[in-house]
């Protein structure tokens, strides 16, 4: 790699190393029951942090760098064990430069119910167009064979008819969460509020659970308004 491209990867190891450190400031993990990674889409290399180091004890040279098939090019550590996933949503997800997954306790537990949390009012409007889905569950074969790269098909088969940049987490059947985001900071961000979002879902639906998902029209007038399509939200 040549002068210019070693500071690109730096730079996105200290990013990523900075995102991870966030996941226990924003109250999304226990223990180390999360990570965050992120890519440098010039050389398709994915920085990730290592498997069960807690988040308070990571330097920026612990940051493992991998291959989109997975082979550690950069690292002493063992790279998280949920890697395959992150390379699934990486290849298959050109937009994004960021993937979270944690097990925040209220995402986790729509995950664990094989619910997907829908649109019940304009806070989850703002970072989701609809529901954000949950997975099917996955067969035995699944289960038994490669876990987490077969977890990474699973979302991808959930988002065959879904906008990854539209709603960009998912819930994955009996597990936990996936979110990305156009960096891994910005993951973060929209990992904070899906876990928001899970709250304020379970809570409306204890408070009435006949409450239909939000209109249309604000559901529209909202995202529309923060995410573009600004010519729709000139219109009313
Ligand atoms: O989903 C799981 C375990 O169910 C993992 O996310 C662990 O919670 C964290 O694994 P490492 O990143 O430390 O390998």
């Amino acid at each position: 790699m040549w002068e210019g491209e070693i500071v690109l990867l730096e730079a996105l190891k200290r990013e990523v190393l900075e995102a991870n450190q966030a996941l226990p400031k924003e109250g999304l993990v226990t223990l180390t029951w999360g990570n965050v990674s992120g890519i440098d889409r010039e050389k398709n290399l994915v920085v990730i942090k290592p498997s069960g180091v807690p988040y308070d004890q990571l330097k920026i040279e612990d940051m493992v760098v991998v291959d989109l098939e997975g082979n550690v090019v950069e690292g002493k550590l063992k790279p998280s064990s949920d890697t395959p996933t992150h390379l699934v949503l990486y290849k298959h997800f050109q937009d994004i430069g960021g993937v979270v997954h944690t097990h925040s306790p209220y995402a986790t537990s729509w995950a664990q119910a094989g619910k997907g949390i829908p649109a019940l009012g304009t806070t989850h409007a703002d970072y989701y167009y609809g529901t954000v889905p949950c997975t099917r569950p996955m067969t035995k074969a699944e289960i038994l064979g490669e876990y987490e790269l077969e977890t990474g098909n699973v979302i991808i088969e959930t988002f065959e008819k879904v906008n990854p940049n539209e709603i960009p987490s998912v819930l994955v059947h009996g597990h936990a969460s996936f979110t990305w985001g156009k960096s891994a900071m910005k993951a973060i961000e929209n990992a904070v509020v899906l876990e928001e979002v899970a709250k304020m879902g379970l809570w409306t639906i204890q408070l009435n659970n006949q409450v239909p998902p939000m209109d249309q029209s604000l559901l529209d007038k909202h995202y529309l308004r923060k995410h573009g399509a600004y010519a729709y939200y000139g219109q009313n």
